[in-house]
């Protein structure tokens, strides 16, 4: 069988199922495995090849289903050295379906620490940092098993509080289980925390917020110490008010508040839709939280949180990266599902630039764009302002528009790291410490580009669909961390973008 003909059936969203399908199906032989395992890698994003490979050996259902059970959720294994390599002027057309949010679910499944009854978890996206979170939950002696974008925790045995140190120190969300190991445990140890690469992100919110819910708390050697004194290692309801809304530091002092000892009350706290995920799961839970969605919580602890069935808000980000993809190459596209008021600020600059926005439905946006369009001026914000997220995705499209743009970064002091590559296509950016001024040009020119961050990858990849002629991105790594089979998305949507394993261009 062709290589080609087996495309219909694999689908980025369910690597597992296609696997499944392709062993089953097809009963592919030895000798088909070598040319299908590049097609794989060359088209799709998420099959880690080794994995592929023992599937592909496998031939009873059983011993697939087994296989399935053991596997963490997500196969996501882009290397250092892949690459995008994307052939610009290109046209979208369509429908997107957009992923459950990463940040929502990366928090939730940090809450699910807190229950010790089954959680069940529906869309979680099929991410690198999500697997990583995953490891993180089994190496605290928790029940994982994940099936497509649905996972089952059971963390009714935390046999340590001490998760991996080299997992914590892969992403930012790791951190986030502090709260919810002090209000379990009464005790925790983690190291500091990763993430992107976009600024200090310094932890002393997290860290004051929890010494206000009674925890001690000591850092040596690059490791958080966080205990509960006295008998009943209990954490005690406090008050505490952020210096800012921090969004990590809200969902920790959430999870420790709602097992605490009494009444909390947290204020200037983040209402970011994926704080509020968190707190709408915790509440299916039996926490008791009032205030959700403003800037004040007042939480009730409470001994125990009982199981729950809990579905994760679509992603925002991944919305806005279409819609702005869109834009940049002056097409029309529809996406869903989406929940139209989390991105009120994104819809409102796309407007302003002169693209048209509707809404057929309550969970979709449609976005037309005309050929031209104008300059913009945005200063990222914490919510319900521009989000810092969708800042470099929103500067590759300025780099397009008529006349001059501006973005200001007011949340992290060093996300600016993709205007240097920006600049290698042609765009025309002068930045002054958080403001880019930006002269629109028609004359991008494709070039070779290195993604130093996530949402860098995205803009690079954004700003190589509008330049003229070929760019090679490096940094696929980071773009797996938190956008679920972005190249298959945007390759369905008509543009011309492929993932190179490993090779080494010259363009
Ligand atoms: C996994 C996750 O959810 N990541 C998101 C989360 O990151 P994260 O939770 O790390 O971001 P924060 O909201 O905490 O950071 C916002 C600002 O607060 C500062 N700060 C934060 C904590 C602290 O203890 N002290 C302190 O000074 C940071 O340096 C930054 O300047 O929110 C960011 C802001 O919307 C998003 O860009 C990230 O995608
Ligand atoms: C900054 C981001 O993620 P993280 O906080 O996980 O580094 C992001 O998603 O853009």
């Amino acid at each position: 069988m062709d290589c080609l003909s087996l495309r219909p059936h694999l689908s980025g969203g369910h690597s597992l199922d296609s696997v499944r399908t392709l062993a089953l199906r097809f009963k592919l032989h030895t000798a088909r495995q070598k040319k299908l395992l590049s097609f794989v890698k060359s088209t799709l994003y998420n099959i880690s090849p080794c994995r592929l490979r023992i599937r592909c050996t496998l031939r009873t259902p059983t011993i697939i289903s087994d296989l399935e059970n053991s596997i963490p959720l997500l196969p996501v294994t882009s290397s250092r050295s892949d690459s995008f390599k994307v052939t610009g002027k290109c046209k979208l057309s369509g429908h997107v379906h957009i992923s459950g949010a990463k940040n929502a679910a990366l928090a939730v499944i940090a809450g699910s620490l807190c229950s010790s009854e089954d959680i069940r978890l529906r869309n979680i996206p099929n991410l690198l940092d999500v697997s990583i979170m995953l490891q993180i939950l089994k190496s605290l002696g928790v029940y994982v098993h994940s099936s497509g974008n649905d996972v089952h925790i059971n963390a009714r045995e935390l046999s340590t509080s001490e998760p991996c140190e080299k997992s914590v120190q892969k992403i930012r969300a790791g951190f986030f289980v502090l709260g919810a190991l002090l209000g379990r445990n009464g005790e925790a140890v983690l190291a500091l925390p990763g993430g992107c690469a976009i600024g200090t992100r310094p932890i002393d919110l997290h860290l004051r917020g929890l010494e206000a819910l009674g925890a001690r708390v000591e850092v040596r050697q690059g490791n958080v110490y966080a205990w509960v004194g006295g008998g009943s290692k209990r954490l005690k309801g406090g008050t505490f008010c952020m210096d800012f809304p921090s969004v990590g530091a809200t969902e920790s002092l959430m999870m420790a508040a709602c097992l605490a000892d009494g009444k909390s009350v947290l204020s200037n706290v983040a209402k970011e839709p994926e704080v509020t995920d968190l707190a709408n799961f915790l509440i299916s839970c039996g926490a008791k939280i009032d205030g959700v969605g403003s800037n004040t919580l007042v939480i009730q602890g409470v001994t125990k949180l009982h199981g729950a069935d809990y579905t994760i808000i679509p992603d925002r980000i991944e919305a806005g990266t279409f819609l702005i993809a869109a834009a940049i190459t002056r097409s029309s596209l529809t996406v869903s599902p989406t929940i139209p008021a989390h991105l009120t600020s994104v819809i409102r600059q796309l407007r302003n630039i002169g693209c048209k926005l509707t809404e057929p439905n309550s969970n979709m946006l449609q976005i037309v764009c005309s050929s031209s369009l104008n300059n913009l001026e945005v200063a990222t914000g914490p919510y319900p302002l521009f989000p810092t997220d969708l800042q470099p995705q929103l500067m590759s499209l300025a780099t397009t528009c008529i006349g001059q743009s501006i973005v200001k970064e007011t949340i992290f002091e060093k996300r600016m790291g993709h205007v240097e590559e920006l600049m290698k296509l042609g765009a025309r950016i002068n930045v002054t410490k958080n403001m880019a001024v930006i002269q629109g040009t028609s004359g991008l020119v494709g070039t070779k580009l290195k993604a130093n961050n996530l949402r860098a990858g995205s803009a690079l990849i954004l700003a190589g669909m509008a330049a003229d002629g070929v760019s090679i991105i490096e940094g696929v790594s980071h773009v797996d961390r938190g956008h679920e089979g972005l190249d298959h998305k945007l390759r369905l949507l008509g543009a011309n973008i492929e993932r190179l394993v490993g090779k080494h261009i010259t363009v």
